[in-house]
């Protein structure tokens, strides 16, 4: 199965009783661009009963994102996986509700799922000190944010001439896993959103991505920060299309499409 939201894209695996042996080598065969599926990660679709990592949460999610980037490392949470994975138990009859949790390894999540959109109950972002992201020679200053997964947000003034065809280098005393680096540039504004930025972003374990669902809840974070305020709405356009993420004092709300667009056996 093969789906994706505003353009970041996953293998869906079902595999309710956990039966795969999904070792690095297999999630990276099937993200592989052109031997493989190809794919940004790995959703393995698994009763939070029968993972080790989300036990703990089988009696309040019978479903576990077991999420797996395309280098074959484990990642804490995916804002775009989330909704993707939501889409998938909703199509296929797994779950018969509208609103429903998900376990995933950064805790529970909610999710709201609509025709067009799906929303998430994110963890809420906690916004960190400065650091700074070396790609190629330039150095880019930034303020790092946890969204369950460690991010670096760095302001520019035109996310079009940053260069991400590489990894960058950052300091591992700030992350010791390395990080996600966003880099974002206000916009003209929108309606219904207090804010409206556009966002590219260089995903550790998949290298840049259309899109990533917990960069746009840390780019909200930070440039609400940055504004004076701690709550609002901010639109995220990003190469894959628009994410709208809405911070409250007890939430973190992240919306946008998501869609399942291709079923099939992979034979690698
Ligand atoms: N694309 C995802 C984030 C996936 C995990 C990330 N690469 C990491 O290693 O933390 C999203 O939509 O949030």
């Amino acid at each position: 199965m093969k789906g994706h939201g505003t353009g970041n894209d996953f293998v869906v695996l079902p595999d309710p009783d956990g039966e795969i042996e999904l070792t690095p080598q297999l999630v990276a065969t099937l993200c592989a661009r052109h031997f493989g599926v190809g794919a940004d990660g790995v959703l393995r679709v698994v009763r939070s009963a029968k993972h080790p990592d989300a036990v703990r949460y089988a009696e309040d999610a019978e479903w576990f994102m077991d999420y797996h980037n395309a280098d074959g490392s484990l990642a804490e949470m995916c804002g775009n996986g989330v909704r993707v994975f939501a889409r998938y138990l909703t199509s296929y009859g797994l779950v018969d509700a509208a609103r429903f949790p998900i376990a995933t390894r950064a805790g529970l999540v909610t999710v709201e799922v609509r025709p067009s959109e799906i929303s998430a109950e994110m963890p809420q972002p906690t916004v960190g000190g400065e650091s700074v992201a070396r790609f190629g020679d330039r150095d880019y200053a930034g303020t790092s944010a946890d969204v369950g997964n460690p991010h670096l947000v760095c302001p520019v003034d035109d996310v079009s001439t940053v260069d991400l065809s590489e990894p960058p280098i950052l300091d591992a005393s700030v992350f010791p896993e390395s990080a996600n680096v966003e880099f974002v540039a206000s916009a003209e504004p929108v309606p219904d959103a207090d804010l409206h930025v556009r966002m590219r972003v260089y995903e550790r374990g998949s290298a840049e991505t259309l899109s990533c669902g917990t960069g746009a809840c840390a780019v909200a974070a930070v440039v609400l920060r940055t504004a004076g305020r701690e709550t609002g709405t901010v639109a995220v356009d990003l190469p894959g299309g628009r994410l709208t993420v809405t911070i409250a004092p007890d939430r973190c709300l992240l919306t946008g499409p998501a869609l399942i667009v291709a079923t099939g056996d992979a034979l690698v």
